[in-house]
C-alpha cells in the first residue's frame, strides 16, 4: 500500500542544505500497523511528510496505494502530539471539521448535515466520548482531546492513518488507555497506520511490524515482525518476550546512535 525506494530528502536549510533521509526503503501493506522508531531528529517527521505529500523526495520514489505521491494525499488522516482543537469549535464540531473541508464529504456537507452528525457521534461513542460532545476542547483532559483528535483523523474514512507521536504528551495511564482506544479503531476499521513514536512499548503494543530509522540522514536499519496474536491485551506488555523486543530495540536504537 505505501512504498517509499531508495528515498533521499535534503533541505535547503538556512545555513546550507540539510540530508534528512538518505536511501530510505520502506513497504507497508495495506491494513497494516506499522510503527517507525528512531533517535532523535533522525527524520520521522520528514518520512511522514513524504508520505502525506507535504514534500516531494530530493530523489527516489514515495507510492501510495500504487500511485506516485505527487501532491497532498486524500486517502489520509493525521494525527499529532497536540490535539490542535479550534477551541471557539464543539468537540462534535471539531470531529466534523474534515468534512466540511475535504471532498467529496464538502460538497454534500450542508445537505447531509445530519447524517455527517450522526458518523461523527458514532465515532464518539466507540472511543468514549458520546457524552462529551458538546463540549468545549477546553472543558476536557488531554486524553481526552486526543481521542477527539483521533476521531477527527478517522472521518472521513480515510484508508491511511498517520500517528506522529500521538500520546507523547500524556501520562502513562493514559497513554496504555489510549492504546487501547486506538487498537479497537483499528481493528474495527480496518484502516492502515505508520505510527511514528519513541516509545518502544507503544510501538511493541501496537504494531504489526517495526522500523528502526539510524541517526541522521535517516534511513531504515532494521524491520521487525512483532510476533504477539491479537487482539492483545495490555497484559501482553508484561511478557518476558516483550520485554526483550524492547531491550533488542532499545539497543539497536543505542547502536544507530553510536555510530552518528
Ligand atoms: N524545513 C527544514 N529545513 C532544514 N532542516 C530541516 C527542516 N525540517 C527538518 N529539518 C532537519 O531534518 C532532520 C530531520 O527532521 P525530522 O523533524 O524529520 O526528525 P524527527 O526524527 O521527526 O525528529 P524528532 O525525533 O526530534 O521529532 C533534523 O535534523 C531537522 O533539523
Amino acid at each position: 500500500m505505501i512504498a517509499l525506494d531508495d528515498v533521499t530528502l535534503t533541505y535547503p536549510g538556512r545555513t546550507g542544505p540539510v540530508t534528512a533521509l538518505a536511501g530510505t526503503t520502506m513497504h507497508v501493506a495495506k491494513g497494516e500497523f506499522a510503527a517507525v522508531v528512531g533517535p532523535s531528529g533522525c527524520g520521522k517527521s520528514t518520512l511522514m511528510k513524504l508520505v502525506t505529500g507535504l514534500i516531494r523526495p530530493t530523489a527516489g520514489s514515495v507510492s501510495v496505494e500504487g500511485q506516485k505521491v505527487t501532491g497532498p494525499v486524500k486517502v489520509a488522516g493525521m494525527a499529532f502530539q497536540h490535539a490542535n482543537m479550534l477551541p471557539w469549535r464543539t468537540v462534535l464540531q471539531n470531529v466534523m471539521l474534515p468534512l466540511e473541508i475535504v471532498e467529496p464529504y464538502r460538497r454534500r456537507f450542508s445537505r447531509e448535515k445530519g447524517a455527517f452528525r450522526d458518523k461523527a457521534m458514532a465515532l464518539l461513542n466507540v472511543v468514549g466520548l458520546g457524552a462529551f460532545a458538546d463540549r468545549f476542547p477546553w472543558e476536557m483532559s488531554g486524553g481526552m482531546q486526543q481521542r477527539a483528535s483521533l476521531c477527527r483523523a478517522l472521518i472521513h474514512e480515510p484508508r491511511l492513518l498517520m500517528l506522529d507521536e500521538p500520546f507523547a504528551a500524556l501520562d502513562a495511564f493514559t497513554r496504555e488507555e489510549l492504546w487501547g482506544v486506538l487498537r479497537d479503531l483499528w481493528q474495527k476499521l480496518g484502516f492502515t497506520v505508520i505510527l511514528v513514536t519513541h516509545d518502544l512499548r507503544e510501538a511493541g503494543f501496537l504494531a504489526d511490524t517495526i522500523h528502526v530509522m539510524s541517526a541522521r540522514p535517516g534511513r531504515i536499519v532494521e524491520t521487525r515482525r512483532v510476533p504477539f496474536p491479537r487482539p492483545r491485551a495490555l497484559d501482553v506488555c508484561y511478557l518476558p518476550e516483550f520485554t526483550a523486543l524492547v531491550h533488542e530495540l532499545r539497543n539497536k536504537i543505542a547502536e544507530v546512535r553510536q555510530a552518528a
